[in-house]
């Protein structure tokens, strides 16, 4: 099966357009405050009314207020929450929403652990981030820490670019990838070039 693709830190309208052309799988759009890729509530909205059917809306936050993420519920509508903190599964669970949980892959981390402490997680997304600190660092982490036995969808993340997706694919063979600086010219401004390459390699090496 092809290896699903999300393309996160969205801010403008072309590069969603441009990605939805693509076929990604879904956009993150970023809607913690310190986050060089925060996007205000109204042009989310305003971009993903523009979306064709099946590009599903992730909305990312890290260790945000509760009221803050139902607003966001309330108005963008997500399919997906991501948390990218230090949120309990008690927090994760209390919007009623589905979500992906992020795990800092530091030395020390334990996947399975860890994802069991999530039983309404979604999936779980694997990044090099230090918990707490603003991700989107385009930092790798060991993928050979992944393990191969967690039944649960896995999206590995954390400094994936056009030129190491496909050993990345074959190494952890993840449900799916979740990329964020890898395809940008700047920092909430994506690169069609790189947006291209990166899913032309996901292509050839998931067909
Ligand atoms: O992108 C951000 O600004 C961000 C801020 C706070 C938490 C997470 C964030 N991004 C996530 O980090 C991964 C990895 O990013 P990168 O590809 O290494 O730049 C990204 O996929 C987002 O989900």
């Amino acid at each position: 099966m092809r290896t699903r693709v999300k393309f996160c830190g969205i801010t403008r309208m072309n590069d969603a357009l441009e990605a939805a052309a693509l076929g990604v799988d879904a956009l993150g759009f970023v809607f913690t405050r310190e986050s060089k890729r925060y996007i205000a509530l109204e042009n989310a909205c305003v971009i993903r009314a523009a979306l064709p059917p099946f590009v599903a809306c992730v909305a990312l936050f890290m260790d945000d207020d509760a009221v803050w993420v139902a607003e966001v519920l309330k108005k963008f509508g997500p399919d997906y929450l991501q948390f990218h903190g230090n949120e309990d599964a008690g927090y994760c669970d209390s919007f009623a929403s589905p979500y992906l949980k992020a795990i800092a892959m530091g030395a020390a981390q334990n996947v399975a652990a860890f994802a069991a402490k999530y039983p309404g997680a979604g999936g779980f997304l694997l990044d090099s981030h230090a918990v707490g600190a603003a991700g989107g660092s385009g930092e790798t982490f060991d993928w050979t820490r992944v393990p191969r036995d967690i039944t649960r969808p896995l999206l590995l993340a954390g400094g994936l670019t056009p030129d190491n997706i496909a050993d990345a694919i074959r190494q952890v063979q993840p449900y799916g990838v979740d990329v964020s600086s890898g395809i940008e010219a700047a920092p909430g401004i994506k690169d069609s070039q790189k947006m291209r390459k990166f899913i032309e390699e996901v292509n050839r090496v998931s067909a």
